[in-house]
């Protein structure tokens, strides 16, 4: 009897140990299975290079904001992401960092632009004249213009879309399609501009754009001013206490910083753009006033590669100075 009640006492001890580490065993499993569905992102992340484009319409009574509109609805439906955008609310400050840009611009009275573009045009016409800027500011912008005109303005004709093109590309933006002039009165305006567009659809579907951005890089990039190093540095880039306390100029500052890069009428020596522009060509930014750069010659003679003309032909041992510039134009040697 005694033995009977021993044997059933050690089966039960045993059947609870059993269901004791099934329990635990299923809850571990569990945790661990609810761990790794955390652990596991739902879905892929969205990839953070695509930025839509932009599309700009620079028009006073509609004409090249309605071509805009058709332009816009054809690369949507072609699956080209674009923004339709007004240029007046736009901060041009931002255009550094667009990889497409559109314009569709009218030309108005006396060949100036429509009043909606008329900040975009000054503050491109301002960047291209500051030698703070340089040509590698829109360097990884493609972009393409369509002007909207009359002929019977004689040498005003498209006066607009012409200097658009120009100033895009003197800042290193690279055309992708040719810039195309639209007549209003004697052309054909609406063929040719569904003739333009479906040349530019094209170039963006098809990819020919890498080989147009390819050669065109190379006119705009001179390697003489740059080396591996520099690669480096411009990683390096010294903060602003401005840009800590998160102050940078935009135009909706305007109030007090113009477009030319005035606040409270004093001159600011570096605005953002200036800064992007100066760190891409090897600068760093000293404060708020100064950039300095190392000559790759002065490198290459401290390397014991050999110097600049400088040295060769008059023995000007110029790899002993560092060359800053001041942004109020003094030049320090
Ligand atoms: C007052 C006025 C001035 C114009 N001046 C020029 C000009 O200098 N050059 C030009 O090519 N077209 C000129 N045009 C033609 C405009 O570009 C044309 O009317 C165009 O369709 C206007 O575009 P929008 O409707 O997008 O503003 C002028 C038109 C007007 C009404």
């Amino acid at each position: 009897m005694s033995s009977t009640t021993t044997t059933t006492t050690t089966t039960t001890t045993s059947l609870t140990t059993h269901l004791t580490l099934l329990t635990l065993l299923s809850a571990t499993t569990l945790y661990c299975f609810y761990k790794s569905r955390r652990l596991k992102p739902s879905s892929p992340s969205p990839n953070p290079t695509t930025r839509p484009g932009k599309l700009f319409f620079i028009s006073q009574t509609g004409t090249s904001k309605a071509l805009a509109k058709h332009l816009h609805n054809l690369l949507i439906s072609n699956n080209l992401p674009f923004d339709l955008v007004d240029p007046k609310t736009y901060e041009p400050e931002d255009l550094h960092n667009e990889t497409l840009v559109i314009i569709i611009a009218s030309t108005y009275e006396n060949g100036n632009p429509p009043s909606n573009g008329v900040f975009l045009s000054d503050w491109l016409s301002e960047s291209v004249e500051d030698f703070r800027v340089g040509s590698l500011l829109l360097s990884k912008c493609k972009f393409a213009v369509f002007g909207v005109g009359s002929r019977s303005y004689g040498d005003m004709f498209n006066k607009v879309g012409k200097a658009f093109s120009t100033k895009m590309r003197a800042l290193g933006g690279v055309e992708i399609v040719p810039f195309c002039e639209g007549d209003v009165d004697e052309g054909e305006l609406d063929r040719e501009f569904g003739v333009w567009s479906e040349k530019v659809v094209r170039v963006l579907k098809t990819g020919e754009i890498n080989e147009l951005v390819a050669e065109n890089c190379e006119e705009f990039i001179d390697e003489s001013d740059y080396d591996e190093d520099e690669e480096e540095e411009v990683e390096t880039e010294i903060v602003d206490l401005e840009d800590i306390a998160g102050k940078s100029l935009k135009k909706k500052d305007m109030g007090m910083v113009t477009s030319n890069g005035k606040k409270n009428g004093e001159k600011v020596m570096v605005t953002p753009v200036i800064r992007a522009s100066l760190t891409k060509q090897g600068y760093k930014i000293i404060g708020s006033h100064s950039g300095v750069k190392i000559c790759r010659w002065t490198k290459s003679q401290l390397r014991g590669r050999g110097g600049c003309y400088k040295h060769s032909f008059y023995g000007i041992e110029s790899h002993r100075f560092v060359i800053c510039i001041s942004f109020n134009n003094v030049f320090l040697v």
